[in-house]
């Protein structure tokens, strides 16, 4: 049992600025980083990182082929308003033409190519059908809705560049290039546990001083979102020899651990002193509101080469959920061989005030209004997880500043975050 009479601790160093953090914390990452690729098919690959550029064999389109339902024909053959064209072929979309004849138009229909010898396309709304031809009733200009062979990616050229996270729209330009299989980067191998003896799981009745473990939800889908592969290690109770002993299994099979809770300085918080017993320490403590306790270290391996890194994060909900977004997010991008940076913060005007200041730099709950202003969520509190559902970002506040509405501030979409 912990000596209630004991002094309280002091912060034994000052909190560290959040950039010099991510700095280290991406160099940490970057010694790590993940070499084993995989094969998948292209279908199956959502969330995760491609290891290979995707370099295109084809032009896309392959052909020219119009943008609309219409006449394809020669812009020079229809000098005025009116003129009348016989139509010599049809083309639906599939089907290749003949070369168009001179001062004939072409039946066409979106996407089909474009026939040689026609160099632009009329909509129907601005053509009149006779039997047999067409009359034009604008004067079209060269070019016009034709989709240029090559317009969206040369042969040759680099598609998707390696590193890039295969979105839903990446998925599918990989299959525009024919791509059946992807090589993408392993998936990081992370061992998550939460900490704390009040924690009951859902599903279970709640005990008397015991809280809903929210945590483990919020980071698992985190984590699954930026494609790793999770052992889920559920609840560690708050002593040192159980934390110690979770630290000690995770390190050997993953290439992180990531935790929740008892990174404080109270004496119920023993995640750092496991660490230090089972490994090192790199850092503690961020200059940052939430997030201040998040602590990085490294846990030594019995049985496999190396050290699993860790990382852990303070068990406030918003604090876990904003802290992940702001290192754990980015270290799981380097470890993929994708970009460490934060996103780029958006400028927009305030439709709040907000007087108050803090000493560190915050990242606010806040939602973009109709008329694209931020508005806050009331209760800013690292315990309101309402907050980081109502918001669609964080707003990135420094330190010892104020705002009053009309002001720019800097905003983190929390999509771009999570990317
Ligand atoms: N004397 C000081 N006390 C605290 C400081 C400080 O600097 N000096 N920092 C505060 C800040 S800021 C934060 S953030 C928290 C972080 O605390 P820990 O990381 O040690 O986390 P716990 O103490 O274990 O829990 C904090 C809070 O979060 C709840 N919690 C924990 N795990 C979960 C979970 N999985 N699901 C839902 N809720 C969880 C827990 O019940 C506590 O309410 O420390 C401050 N204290
Ligand atoms: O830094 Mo704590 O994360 O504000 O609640
Ligand atoms: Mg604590």
């Amino acid at each position: 049992m912990a000596d209630p009479t004991a002094p309280a601790p002091r912060a034994p160093q000052p909190l560290l600025p959040l950039d010099e953090a991510l700095a280290r914390l991406t160099a940490l990452a970057a010694e790590r980083r993940l070499t084993e690729t995989e094969v998948l098919p292209t279908y199956a690959a959502l969330g995760r990182v491609l290891a290979q550029a995707l370099v295109s064999p084809l032009d896309v389109p392959p052909a020219d082929n119009t943008a609309m339902d219409g006449y394809a024909l020669r812009a020079a053959d229809v000098a005025a308003v009116g003129t009348v064209l016989p139509v010599s072929q049809r083309i639906p979309a599939g089907v290749v033409g003949q070369p168009l004849a001179v001062g004939t138009a072409a039946r066409i229909f979106t996407g089909a190519q474009v026939p040689p010898g026609a160099d632009a396309v009329v909509m129907q709304e601005q053509c009149e059908a006779l039997p047999g031809a067409v009359r034009v009733n604008t004067v079209p200009q060269a070019g016009q809705w034709v989709r240029r062979r090559g317009e969206d990616v040369t042969t040759g050229a680099v598609a998707l560049a390696a590193g890039t996270r295969l979105t839903p729209q990446a998925l599918g330009l990989a299959a525009t290039l024919g791509a059946a299989r992807v090589t993408v980067v392993r998936r990081p191998r992370v061992a998550l546990f939460s900490t704390g003896d009040e924690l009951v799981m859902p599903g279970e009745p709640l005990k008397p001083g015991g809280i809903y473990n929210s945590n483990r939800y919020t980071l698992l889908g985190l984590l699954h979102t930026l494609g790793c592969e999770v052992s889920d290690l559920g609840i560690v109770p708050d002593n040192l020899a159980a934390t110690r002993a979770a630290l000690k299994s995770a390190a050997d099979e993953h290439d992180l651990i990531l935790t929740s809770g008892g990174v404080s300085v109270g004496e119920e918080d023993h995640l750092r002193p496991a660490a230090q017993a089972e490994g090192r320490i790199e850092l503690w403590q961020l200059s940052c509101k939430p997030g201040k306790p998040l602590a990085v270290g490294a846990i030594t391996r019995s049985g496999a080469a190396g050290e699993a890194l860790l990382m852990g994060l303070p068990g406030n909900p918003v604090s876990s959920f904003v802290t992940f977004l702001l290192t754990v997010a980015p270290v799981l991008r380097v470890l993929q061989g994708a970009s460490g940076a934060l996103p780029v913060a958006v400028p927009l005007v305030a439709a709040f005030d907000l007087p108050r200041t803090d000493k560190r730099r915050e990242f606010l709950r806040a939602r973009l209004t109709p008329e694209g202003r931020l508005s806050l969520f009331p209760n800013q509190s690292s315990g309101v997880l309402t907050s980081a559902v109502w918001a669609d970002g964080l707003i990135d506040h420094p330190a010892g500043a104020t705002i009053a509405a009309g002001d720019v501030v800097r905003f983190l979409p929390f999509h771009a975050l999570m990317a």
